[in-house]
This record gives structure tokens, C-alpha cells and sequence, in this order.
């Protein structure tokens, strides 16, 4: 069993695979450390012995995760370290080791997939975008506020913007110009968020023409996918990345 694991800033992504490149036996969203362990030791499989781990969290956060892991399964963990180049890829960040290790293993993983030009956007906490040109020089990329961060702004900083869960559900219906504060806030930022993927798509057109993949990755990719039909969605991009960067021998 591998055990393999994207932390990111609000949620942990994870799945058991029974070997490299089978389907996943179990998986799940999880937002601490102590469910992930409790969810992976609830799964009917036998226990994981090797575990490969992305994180974005503080060296401290991560290294608590990995020594709860090794404590609790006595797997021997790998966790993906920043590289300047891997899988053909080179990393195009001036100072190699800032680039965000899940921007550079989903892109990794777009350029493994497509062997072309392409554009990865991964919409979470935050919402990125990067480029990798056909040779598999990756140009660099974009960061901003994803849906949560900017819903949440807007309720910090206003004293008049409070709306349930329940109404913000049920302002996604349409996009016409809100009647209520729930519609006025989601729907603009729904349109910031369109906004920012339809620039993206300008600016590879601008580049690269018609001839580049777009890849489409992270939990509110959903929020997105119409307006994009030509792009592959791939919910475990990340995980695709991750797998050429800790092979198992
Ligand atoms: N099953 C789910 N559990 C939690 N969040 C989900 C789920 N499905 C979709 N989402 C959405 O996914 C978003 C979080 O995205 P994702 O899990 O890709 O990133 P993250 O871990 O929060 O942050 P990062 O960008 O650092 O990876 C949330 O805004 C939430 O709306
Ligand atoms: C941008 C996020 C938060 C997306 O998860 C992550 O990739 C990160 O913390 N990156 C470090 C900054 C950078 O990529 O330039
Ligand atoms: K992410």
C-alpha cells in the first residue's frame, strides 16, 4: 500500500493505491492531521508501507504530519522537495526553491501528461496558474485570492456583507446582477474568478496560439469547467506530479 498525501493550506488530499499507477483503493478530504490518520486507518486494506507527501505547509507542520505517520504506520515517508528541474521540466522560478511544491508538481504532471505547451490552473485557498512551454520550460505563473479568501475578505473588513452558507448555495443558480447581499457576493466573485481564467486562456493564446492543453486541478475547479470545455480535468494532477518526484525504488 502507498499512502500518498497533498497538504495544502486549508484541507489534506489523500489516497491508498495498492501499487504505482493503480487506481486508488480510498481517499478523501480531510482538515486535520489527527482525521487523515483516523480516516486511513479506518480504510479494510492492509496498513500503508511507503508514504509520499506534498506540502505547503510550515517545515514544523510538516515535519509534526511525518512523524505522526512513521509513529502510527511505520512507513517510511518521502516528501517532494523543491528541484530545479524534474521529468523534463525546468523550474522557471528565479530562486527555485519559493515556487509552491503543489504549483510545481501539478505542472510537472500537466507536461508528463500532454508533452506540450500548457497552462495549469488549480483553483484552492489560492488560485494559481503557470505556464510550461513545449520544451518543458516552465515560464512561471500567476497567484490570487481563491473563492473562500475573498468571500471571507469581504466579511472581515464590512460590517453590512453576513450571509448563511445556506444562501451563498443558493446564489450560484444564476449570474445576473444580485438582489440580495448572498447573490451580490458570490456572484462577483464568481465573475472575478471567470475573469482571471479567461486572461489566463488570452495570455496562451497570445503565446502559444491554439496549440497548448489547459489543465484544470483543485477543489473548486467545478466552479469553472463550463466556460472551459477544452480543458482536461484532473482532480489528482497533483498526484501525478508527486509520483515522478518520489519513485518508489
Ligand atoms: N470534499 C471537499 N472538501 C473540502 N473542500 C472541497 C471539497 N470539494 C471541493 N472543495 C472546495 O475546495 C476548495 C479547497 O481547494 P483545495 O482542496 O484544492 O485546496 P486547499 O487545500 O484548501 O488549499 P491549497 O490551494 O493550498 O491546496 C474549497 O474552497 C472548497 O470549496
Ligand atoms: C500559492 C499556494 C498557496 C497554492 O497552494 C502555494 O503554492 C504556495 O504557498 N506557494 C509559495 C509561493 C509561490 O509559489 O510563489
Ligand atoms: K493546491
Amino acid at each position: 500500500m502507498i499512502l500518498e498525501l497533498d497538504c495544502g493550506n486549508s484541507f489534506i488530499k489523500w489516497r491508498l493505491i495498492a501499487a504505482e499507477s493503480q487506481p486508488a483503493l480510498a481517499g478523501g478530504v480531510v482538515d486535520s492531521d489527527e482525521q487523515l490518520l483516523a480516516a486511513v486507518r479506518q480504510v479494510n486494506a492492509p496498513s500503508p508501507l511507503y508514504c509520499r507527501l506534498v506540502s505547503v505547509r510550515s517545515d514544523e507542520e510538516t515535519a509534526a504530519l511525518r512523524f505522526r505517520l512513521e509513529q502510527a504506520f511505520a512507513v517510511e515517508v518521502c516528501s517532494a522537495q523543491p528541484v530545479r528541474e524534474l521529468a523534463g521540466v525546468r523550474n522557471g522560478y528565479s530562486d527555485f526553491a519559493r515556487l509552491g511544491l503543489d504549483r510545481w508538481l501539478a505542472l510537472v504532471g500537466a507536461y508528463r501528461l500532454s508533452g506540450q505547451a500548457c497552462l495549469v490552473l488549480d483553483l484552492g485557498t489560492a488560485v494559481t496558474s503557470d505556464f510550461v512551454a513545449a520544451d518543458g520550460e516552465h515560464l512561471g505563473g500567476y497567484i490570487c485570492p481563491g473563492v473562500p479568501l475573498m468571500r471571507n475578505q469581504l466579511r472581515t473588513h464590512t460590517r453590512r456583507i453576513r450571509y448563511d452558507d445556506a444562501a451563498a448555495a443558493q446564489a450560484l443558480h444564476s449570474l445576473q446582477p444580485g438582489r440580495s447581499t448572498a447573490e451580490a457576493v458570490e456572484r462577483g466573485c464568481s465573475l472575478m474568478l471567470r475573469g482571471f481564467v479567461l486572461t489566463q486562456l488570452e495570455l496562451a493564446r497570445e503565446r502559444w496560439g491554439e496549440s497548448f492543453s489547459v489543465f484544470l486541478t483543485g477543489g473548486d475547479a467545478a466552479l469553472v469547467r463550463q466556460m472551459l470545455p477544452q480543458a482536461r480535468l484532473v482532480s489528482d494532477l497533483v498526484f501525478v506530479g508527486l509520483a515522478l518526484a518520489c519513485p518508489l525504488s
